[in-house]
């Protein structure tokens, strides 16, 4: 079995910095690229990103929902990212937010968990609102496999707080509950490998402001990676990385998508592109 996702993890971001790219092929960034909006245009677009990036950022994030709206020829392409990362030695976040009754979990769990999957990377991410206890079939594939989840928890998006900030009878908010589960899983494993994070990491965005605190959650406590969208496109950057995490900065692994992929097709200006986004969430967290 491969190492545990949370120290892997914490080893590339040692050697690449705490940024991941998300591969989120629009239709309106095919054409800004000159592609056409069809699996041809796709398989362009994530070929060029990872030429770009493989081996030099800590992870890349596939968009799901852009590659299947393009069919099964369009799931081939994201199939074909998960396999340039294993080629490249990064590591591949598939951002499917899958969650599910237990038994229908499962089968996720097998399709994107599982070592032999074509679909499988090295983390996914879930959602936790059918019951945090309905991700068990997903915890279990991914401590089996040394893969690691995101689980949404505050997300960058203003219309996730009506759910997230939501408290029980006794005051605990519902990000707050998810996070103590994350917390639970991830003293589990810390405890036994010695490892500094676990691998069930929380979906924090950058943009969320205070949220954190004010919805109870203490984001240092969980001992997993905090994966942290909303850098570029949706407005956050330097300062609001260093605001919303505080002392638990060091779990952060920041994540742009359009903010960098804008700078392409060339190969070189996406480097770039992704080279300075590194070096401020770099700057932010240290
Ligand atoms: O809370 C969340 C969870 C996931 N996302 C995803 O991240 C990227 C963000 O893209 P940008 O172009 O950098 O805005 C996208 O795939 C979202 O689905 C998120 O934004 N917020």
């Amino acid at each position: 079995m491969a190492a545990a996702f949370g120290a892997r993890l914490a080893e590339a971001m040692d050697a690449h910095g705490p940024l991941c790219v998300g591969i989120d092929p629009h239709p309106g960034l095919l054409a800004a690229w000159g592609l056409p909006d069809d699996a041809s245009g796709l398989a362009a677009f994530a070929r060029t990103v990872m030429e770009a990036v493989g081996g030099r950022v800590a992870a890349v994030k596939p968009q799901s929902a852009l590659f299947e709206r393009h069919g099964s020829a369009g799931v081939a392409v994201l199939e074909e990212v998960v396999a340039a990362g294993r080629a490249t030695g990064t590591l591949v976040i598939v951002d499917a937010k899958r969650g599910d009754i237990g038994s229908t979990m499962a089968a996720y769990a097998d399709a994107y968990l599982r070592d032999g999957s074509p679909l499988a990377g090295d983390a996914l991410t879930v959602s936790p609102f059918l019951g945090f206890g309905s991700l068990e079939p997903a915890v279990e594939a991914a401590r089996a496999t040394g893969r690691g989840l995101f689980v949404l928890a505050l997300t960058s998006n203003p219309e996730g707080a009506s759910v997230q900030h939501a408290r029980d009878a006794s005051g605990v908010s519902v990000a707050a509950a998810i996070a103590g589960q994350a917390r639970l899983l991830n003293e589990r494993e810390t405890a036994a490998s010695g490892a500094e994070l676990g691998s069930v990491g929380l979906v924090v965005g950058a943009t969320i402001g205070s949220a954190a605190h004010d919805a109870g959650v203490d984001l240092a406590a969980v001992r997993g990676p905090l994966l942290a969208p909303g850098v570029g496109a949706q407005g956050a950057g330097a300062a609001e990385l260093a605001a919303v995490f505080g002392p638990a900065r060091r779990a952060v692994l920041a994540s742009s998508s359009r903010g960098v992929l804008a700078a392409g097709p060339d190969r070189e200006a996406l480097r770039r592109a992704a080279e300075r986004a590194c070096a401020e969430a770099a700057a932010a967290l240290r």
